[in-house]
């Protein structure tokens, strides 16, 4: 048996969802580039879970049917209201109350593809609520009610802020959800379809996956670039501090990849949008201090930028709270996991590696009584 620590180069799964090339990252054949130019995040939804763009009219379903279930049962805001709120992270009320929805799902441990294509449908329309409901709970607000007429992007401003959000943040917003929607196989999605593998139903899958996403080496990295902004401070503290850090041989977050070589290439969109947005909100030291980091950490160690960089300033100039970051990766990642979570039912075979002992040899048994 050969060992492959953390299955680095290990080929786990035929998938027709996302790819990744020769450091190009496509959505069923279409190059990020081209759709974070221009699609929509309901279109890279419809294109993940039917492998090909919708017409207007299948588009406009899809938007119907999330529209009608963009709303959480009450009984998951009563919940939210019972948490020791102040100790409870963002993406741990999200990762419970995922698991929650299934309780209130009648078709929850229905598996036929119809019913599991709906379920995703609720799944992909309610995670916005669920992180926004939370988010307003905590801070001794009411939830603000989903608008119909609205898209998840503008919903989930909508949602967090109860004031109408503008074009430019639905636009920027928009094309973050297009950008995080999917990425083969990564530590989520590969946990999503473990799960389902077992012929689990399809909240354990999501559920599952958020709980992977959560971590700082995944997910989590996005909250952690911010905190290391907001540490940092002005960029002429940029180079002590990463060169301590880097001699201290601790990871800089929001670099390095286990796939990627050459680059991301999703952080030069939201590095241009880093700009445009700390300039419009009158930080550009944000993003300053971040093309310094990215400067040094490429020169000292060749580890370019990842996704989860230049979304931290990102999501900060959108106002949005720090620890709502990885929630917000959570609401676009849901449409990948959902659609490897179906493309896993339909070809289904229990995923069961083997590990290499490193144990102890063969022992005999010793009565308590007699252990030394
Ligand atoms: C959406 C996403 O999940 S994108 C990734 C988000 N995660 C982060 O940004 C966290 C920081 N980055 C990392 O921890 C890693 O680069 C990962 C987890 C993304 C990839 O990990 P792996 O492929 O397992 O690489 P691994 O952690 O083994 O690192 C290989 C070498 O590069 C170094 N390295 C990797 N990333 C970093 C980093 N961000 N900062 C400093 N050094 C790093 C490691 O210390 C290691 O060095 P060594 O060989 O001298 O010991
Ligand atoms: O693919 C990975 O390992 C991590 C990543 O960038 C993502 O999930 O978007």
């Amino acid at each position: 048996m050969t060992t492959a620590r953390g299955l680095e180069g290990v080929v786990a799964t035929t998938s027709s969802v996302s790819s990744i090339i020769d450091d190009t990252l496509t959505y069923a054949g279409y190059d990020i580039d081209d759709l974070a130019k221009n699609a929509s995040f309901e279109e890279v939804i419809y294109l993940l879970w039917h492998r090909s763009l919708p017409t207007q009219a299948q588009l406009d379903e899809l938007k119907q049917q999330l529209k009608e279930s963009y709303d959480i049962p009450q009984e998951i805001i009563e919940h939210f209201k019972m948490y020791p709120i102040e100790k409870v992270h963002p993406m741990a009320a999200l990762r419970t109350t995922v698991s929650l929805l299934g309780l209130y799902d009648d078709e929850a441990d229905v598996m036929t593809d119809e019913a599991n294509y709906r379920k995703a449908v609720r799944i992909q329309a309610k995670i916005p609520a669920l992180v926004t409901a939370f988010a307003r709970i905590r801070k001794g607000q009411e939830p603000v009610a989903p608008k119909k007429e609205y898209g998840i992007a503008a919903n989930f401003l909508y949602m967090l802020s109860g004031k109408e959000p503008t074009a430019v943040e639905i636009e920027a917003f928009d094309k973050a959800l297009v950008l995080h929607a999917d990425h083969e196989l990564n530590a989520s999605t590969f946990t999503a379809r473990v799960c389902v593998a077992t012929l689990s139903d399809i909240y354990s899958g999501v559920t599952a996956a958020l709980g992977a996403l959560k971590g700082p080496l995944h997910g989590g990295a996005n909250e952690q670039v911010m905190k290391m902004l907001i540490e940092i401070g002005s960029p002429d503290n940029v180079e002590p501090y990463i060169l301590e850090k880097l001699n201290k041989k601790e990871k800089i977050m929001g670099f390095g990849h286990r796939v990627y070589r050459q680059g991301d290439p999703r952080a030069k969109h939201l590095r241009e949008m880093s700009k445009r947005l700390t300039e419009q909100t009158g930080e550009p030291q944000l993003y300053d201090m971040s093309v310094e980091i990215e400067r040094l950490v490429t020169g000292q160690k060749d580890l370019p930028p990842n996704v989860d960089f230049y979304s931290a300033s990102v999501y900060h100039s959108l106002g949005i709270e720090h620890d709502l970051f990885t929630p917000i990766f959570a609401v676009s990642r849901a449409s990948g996991w959902l659609a490897h979570i179906m493309e896993q039912y339909t070809n289904n075979r229990l995923i069961r590696p083997r590990a290499e002992y490193t144990g102890p040899d063969m022992q005999k048994y010793v009565p308590i009584n007699e252990r030394g």
